[in-house]
């Protein structure tokens, strides 16, 4: 597959290293306005770096655009002449619709949505899809390119933004939640590297026991929590200060917030 990425920052690269790491690329060119901060791919093989997104969009056909919103557009208007029937254009911005991108540069192209997240670098990444009308016929390419990457399902337009909030800041979501039973661990007596082992790996194993298993998380807390034992004690303690009431409340003020963004 031919690639772009055009904007190779935070989520640019994350995805340049997934892309380069399962092999899916014939050829790959990152652009960024400043290619000093992307001299860490330099020298792989078939992957070009440049400041110029019209030599990466005549040397490609998959373009990946993943710039801060306010960039898109000029870079949309900027490249519309370049854009030819095969092009397929995937934006991961949030909050620019498939209708504002089809505004500058047509219906008549492959026009793809897709929300993954920094996790996309070590292909575990969550990612939702939505398309155009014409970009339905190219929505297969985007899955095998976001299932190499990690899992990818297809979404209505609509909920793209809750999707932003549950996958793409998710991340950060979780971090913190390792990180704060990290600071638990340690304050149980041991040393931060090992208490973030411990916690990480917890963490992981309760995701995989959901995702191989099929299972409601309360199926797998009732195998947990003994009867008068230490896991529901502490389990309701949690409950009493908040932590699901506070985790929802936090899911939605950041939907909200993302409205505020997607009105500006
Ligand atoms: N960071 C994340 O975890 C996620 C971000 N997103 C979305 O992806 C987009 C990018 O986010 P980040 O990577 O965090 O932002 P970022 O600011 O780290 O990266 C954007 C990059 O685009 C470059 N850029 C700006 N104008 C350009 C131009 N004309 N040509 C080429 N490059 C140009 C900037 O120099 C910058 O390096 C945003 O729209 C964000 O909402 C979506 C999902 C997850
Ligand atoms: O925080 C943000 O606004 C962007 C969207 C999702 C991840 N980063």
């Amino acid at each position: 597959m031919k690639i772009a990425i055009i904007g190779a920052g935070n989520l640019g690269k994350s995805i340049a290293k997934g892309l380069i790491t399962t092999n899916a690329i014939t050829t790959l060119y990152l652009t960024r306005r400043n290619v000093d901060s992307i001299k860490d791919f330099e020298g792989y093989k078939n992957i070009v770096l440049t400041s110029d997104n019209a030599e990466a969009v005549k040397n490609s056909d998959i373009l990946i655009f993943a710039v801060q919103p306010a960039h898109l557009e000029k870079i949309l208007i900027n490249i519309k002449p370049l854009l030819h029937d095969n092009h397929v254009l995937i934006s991961t911005i949030t909050g620019f619709s498939i209708s504002r991108m089809e505004n500058i540069i047509g219906e008549d192209k492959f026009v793809i949505r897709a929300m993954p997240n920094t996790a996309i670098s070590v292909g575990k990444s969550m990612t939702c899809l939505c398309s155009n009308e014409k970009g339905k016929g190219r929505i297969k390419i985007a899955e095998a390119i976001f299932n190499r990457l990690g899992t990818s399902i297809e979404i209505p337009e609509d909920k793209m933004q809750a999707a932003t909030v549950i996958c793409a800041s998710g991340i950060a979501f979780w971090m913190r939640l390792i990180r704060a039973t990290t600071q638990g661990a340690i304050q149980l007596g041991f040393e931060a590297k090992e208490a973030q082992e411990l916690a990480m790996h917890t963490c992981y194993g309760a995701a995989s026991l959901l995702i191989q298993s099929g299972n409601h998380p309360e199926q797998e807390i009732d195998r947990v929590t003994t009867p008068m034992g230490c896991t529901i004690e502490g389990l309701n303690e949690m409950e009493h200060q908040g932590l699901s009431s506070s985790l929802i409340k936090g899911l939605i003020t950041s939907f909200e917030k993302i409205n505020q963004i997607k009105k500006n």
